[in-house]
């Protein structure tokens, strides 16, 4: 029982139950997820962890409704990914790809506007607008909006990224490996734009993080992935406190002592 939800909990805004995915190659066939179930409430953050291959990133894409799986239910809002489609999606769920590489060929303020442009029903100056507006919420500035991705930092790659994720005001958002590839400073700053868009924008934030820093800085909750299923879900230090080699390994074993000086840095997560 995961003391973290709240007795009278509201509907949860992503649900899974009962999940199974597989994979088949000419090979052999794949089993990922096997009856997985998982709720995230209103307001939380999220974060997924679990050994490499646990299929962390096809949960995430399984949300979208990029990925369909074998067997169970999983709703985004009350209403199953299934129904909602490509553009319903859109304006529920922003999404930060692990490798979310913006289109090359399009300026930073295209990159942006390019969900609600796809929109086809806006005027193009309100576009141009509210992206502008994003571009300035993730600490970018306007003469940004007409640079090349290829003129831009790493970090700076990511807060457009982020940007066009939330262009169409998602109540939702998934993170994949946000802060992966960023120097130390990036990071950072990166980890604190996340923290204040999050309370700024009341967001639900589900992200898949290997980074402890990351991890223990954001998370409200933590979930984990091992033996095909989420195996103990709660605040940081009741999970890291769950007997599992998994975790042993992941939070207690070389890492054990930076997790400890998190823990006690950010208290908030506890
Ligand atoms: N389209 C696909 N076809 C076949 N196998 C797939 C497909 N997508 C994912 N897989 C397999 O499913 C497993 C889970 O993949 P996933 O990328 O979700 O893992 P992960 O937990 O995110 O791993 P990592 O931490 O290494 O990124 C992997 O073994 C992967 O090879």
């Amino acid at each position: 029982m995961d003391a973290s939800v709240p007795p009278s909990a509201p509907e949860p805004v992503v649900d899974i139950r009962g999940l199974s995915s597989v994979f088949t190659t000419p090979e052999k066939r794949f089993v990922v997820h096997e009856n997985l179930d998982l709720a995230v409430w209103p307001g939380e953050v999220l974060s997924i962890v679990g050994g490499s291959g646990t299929g962390k990133t096809v949960l995430l894409r399984q949300m979208l409704g990029l990925e369909q799986p074998a067997r169970g239910k999983i709703s985004v809002l009350g209403q199953p990914v299934s129904e909602i489609g490509k553009a319903g999606a859109a304006s529920r769920i922003g999404m930060l790809f692990q490798h979310g590489a913006l289109f090359s060929a399009f300026s930073v303020l295209e990159n942006i506007a390019f969900p609600l442009r796809e929109l086809k029903t806006l005027p193009a100056a309100l576009v141009r607008e509210a992206a502008m507006v994003k571009l300035q919420m993730v600490g970018l500035k306007p003469e940004d909006a007409d640079k090349m991705p290829s003129d831009l930092s790493g970090g700076m790659i990511k807060r457009a990224a982020l940007a066009r994720a939330l262009v169409m005001d998602p109540p939702l958002l998934l993170l994949d490996e946000p802060t992966a590839g960023l120097d130390p400073e990036s990071s950072d700053g990166f980890v604190t734009l996340l923290r204040s868009l999050h309370r700024d924008l009341a967001l639900t934030v589900v992200m898949v993080t290997h980074d402890l820093d990351t991890l223990f800085e954001l998370s409200t909750r933590i979930a984990v992935l091992a033996d095909r299923r989420v195996i103990v879900t709660g605040p940081p230090k009741e999970v890291i406190a769950f007997q599992h080699p998994f975790i042993h390994d992941f939070f207690l074993g070389e890492r054990g002592q930076r997790a400890m000086e998190l823990l006690r840095e950010y208290p908030f997560a506890v």
